[in-house]
């Protein structure tokens, strides 16, 4: 029933917009997780902005926007967050974005002033429930995410850094699993995108040395993939271009193809195939394939 419900999503998005719904997000009702609730906590704690551009080249570029604080996430910004990511979700030209954080640096995680006045269990947990959810939405969005590192991503940024498909950082950036130094763990389920990301011997020296990884470090460990070039205010143009290898087809195909890799990432093998041959129908015989076949494209 449950991949049933995931060929759907992955063919479609809008018909089966309750059940994708459900499946998008890893908690709800029947976890009892009543989001309503933890909203209505966040919404006490406000202050900065996510912001979203979509551009008409089908690259978005995600702003987190609370420079003040170093952009740290209040709980206004955990709500836009979500909020934004279901925009991504509903625009259906997208083919790429870019996560990066306002003036020059990135994010140092969540706010403090927030974490400590929901220090119970119970409000950690529903907190770390939301956010999961809304992490675990983007990383699932049918395009190609790169989180453009500048400046520090401590504890939840360097969570969210993993929430994304890729990973640049800047000369001088840096990224840090505090979560060791606050007497936690990851909990918006940069934990286990780490071990994904860079297999579990790499994973417990990050996490349990908080290893503070620079550029060069990060790139030996294969925790980013990229680093630009050292001139900041180019930072995003550089970014965009670097993602530009990875975006330049018809969206569908772009689209498509992420879907493919989702289903790989997620589910068991047959189901898997399953899926590719289903998205594979929905191209073979479509406009960008009829036109490469029109133009006797060669490999050379
Ligand atoms: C552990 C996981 C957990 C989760 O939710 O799962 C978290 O993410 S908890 C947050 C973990 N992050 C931190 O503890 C960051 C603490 N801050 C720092 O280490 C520094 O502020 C740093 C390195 C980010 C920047 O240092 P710098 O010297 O360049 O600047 P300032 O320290 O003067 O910071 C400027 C201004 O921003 C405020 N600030 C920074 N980070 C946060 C934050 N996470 N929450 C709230 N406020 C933050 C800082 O207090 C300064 O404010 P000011 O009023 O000017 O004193």
């Amino acid at each position: 029933m449950a991949t049933c419900i995931w060929r759907r999503l992955l063919l479609q998005p809008v018909k089966c917009r309750l059940a994708c719904q459900r499946v998008k997000s890893i908690y709800n009702g029947t976890h009892g997780f009543d989001e309503n609730e933890i909203k209505e906590k966040l919404r006490h704690f406000p202050g900065g902005s996510i912001d979203l551009s979509k551009g008409n080249d089908g690259i978005g570029v995600l702003t987190l926007n609370n420079p003040v604080h170093k952009n740290a996430f209040t709980g206004t910004m955990m709500i836009e967050l979500q909020d934004r990511v279901k925009e991504l979700e509903d625009w259906t030209e997208g083919r790429g974005l870019v996560v990066r954080g306002a003036k020059n640096t990135f994010c140092s995680g969540s706010d403090l002033n927030t974490v400590k006045a929901m220090c119970s269990s119970e409000e950690g947990m529903k907190m770390c429930m939301f956010m999961q959810n809304t992490l675990t939405r983007l990383k699932r969005l049918p395009l190609i995410s790169v989180a453009l590192v500048q400046g520090k991503a401590l504890g939840g940024a360097a969570e969210l850094t993993t929430a994304c498909d890729f990973r640049l950082m800047t000369p001088g950036s840096e990224i840090c699993f505090v979560q060791k130094h606050m007497g936690l763990v990851p909990g918006w389920g940069g934990g286990a995108r780490l071990v994904q990301i860079v297999g579990g011997q790499q994973s417990l020296k990050l996490l349990s040395g908080a290893l503070r990884m620079d550029p060069v470090k990060a790139l030996n460990a294969g925790l980013i993939d990229d680093i630009l070039p050292p001139d900041e205010d180019r930072a995003l143009e550089e970014a965009q271009h670097w993602l530009s290898q990875y975006t330049k087809a018809p969206a569908e195909v772009i689209r498509s193809l992420k879907k493919v890799v989702i289903a790989g990432r997620e589910l068991p093998l047959e189901e898997a195939l399953k899926s590719e041959k289903d998205i594979f129908g929905t191209l073979w015989g479509g406009p960008a394939n009829l036109q490469a076949l029109a133009r006797g494209a060669k490999h050379k």
